[in-house]
């Protein structure tokens, strides 16, 4: 199932609605009012003027909710750590207007360049792009408000790829989802909070990243999202194997989303 959030920087989503409807496209509204189902298209979403224009980006309606519980203001000062193509990044600059400022990294050159086209396309101007290993973010001694790590997981595709994930793969993506974890934690203000996200079902690179930190870690507490599944009615959403914390089910792309604050 296809969807596309509105670009409400540049364009209502009354406006494009008719727009898309006049040329064949048929929407259907979802729990978001930015956010259409694309029940029929002509032809491809993606290749429409209002596309080219800026005016919508193509996502799944799981991926917004991450973006919406970190709920960035224009006072924010915000990291993304792993932020290519930009799906979540350029939801969080709508969400704050494109006014304060997002740090969008990601480790991958190849990644970055859609990330960039992305951000131009969309008229975006709140977004600084870093081309860094996340896990030496801390090393430039920057601290922010609020953080999202979209971590890399077994969940995500990989170009070429054609055999089936391991055991050994999420060992090797639950050690890096825990460091990754810790260190964005290391660089969050005190009171700041940090969405951590996958799109993997796996309990090792979820849950168990979560005990990770909190049996480890005295200064971080874990937000209570569970409120978050009465908003989100036509998405597949429940608590978490730990409760508070969030999980999408097929049909919609699987997520795990929990929310941790820095309390010392
Ligand atoms: C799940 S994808 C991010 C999707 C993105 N948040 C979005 O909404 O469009 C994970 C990203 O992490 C990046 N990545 C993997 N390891 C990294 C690291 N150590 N530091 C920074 N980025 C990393 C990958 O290049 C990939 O773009």
């Amino acid at each position: 199932m296809q969807y596309l959030r509105v670009n409400t920087l540049k364009i209502s989503p009354q406006e494009l609605k008719d727009r898309l409807e006049s040329k064949g496209i048929v929407l259907e509204d979802t729990y978001l009012d930015y956010m259409f189902k694309i029940v029929k298209s002509p032809y491809s979403p993606g290749s429409t003027p209002e596309y080219l224009f800026g005016y919508y980006y193509l996502q799944n309606i799981s991926s917004t909710v991450p973006p919406l519980v970190l709920n960035p203001s224009v006072e924010d000062m915000v990291l993304d750590m792993c932020a290519a193509p930009g799906g979540k990044t350029t939801h969080m600059a709508q969400l704050m207007n494109n006014e304060g400022i997002i740090v969008a990294n990601d480790m991958k050159k190849e990644r970055l360049k859609s990330l960039s086209s992305n951000i131009q396309r969309l008229g975006i101007k709140n977004v600084v792009i870093l081309n860094m290993d996340a896990l030496k973010l801390d090393k430039l001694q920057i601290y922010y408000d609020k953080i999202l790590l979209d971590a890399p997981c077994t969940g995500n595709p990989i170009k070429g790829r054609s055999r089936k994930i391991t055991r050994k793969d999420i060992e090797y993506c639950s050690r890096r989802q825990k460091s990754l974890l810790d260190v964005g934690l290391n660089i969050l203000e005190i009171g700041g909070e940090l969405v951590y996200s996958t799109c993997s079902l796996e309990v090792e690179e979820n849950e168990e990243v979560v005990h990770y930190i909190l049996d480890k870690r005295n200064d971080i507490q874990l937000v209570d999202i569970s409120d978050f599944i009465k908003e989100t009615k036509e998405i597949n959403i429940k608590e978490g194997g730990i409760k508070g914390t969030l999980r999408i089910y097929p049909p919609d792309e699987p997520f795990f989303i929990a929310k941790f604050r820095k309390v010392e």
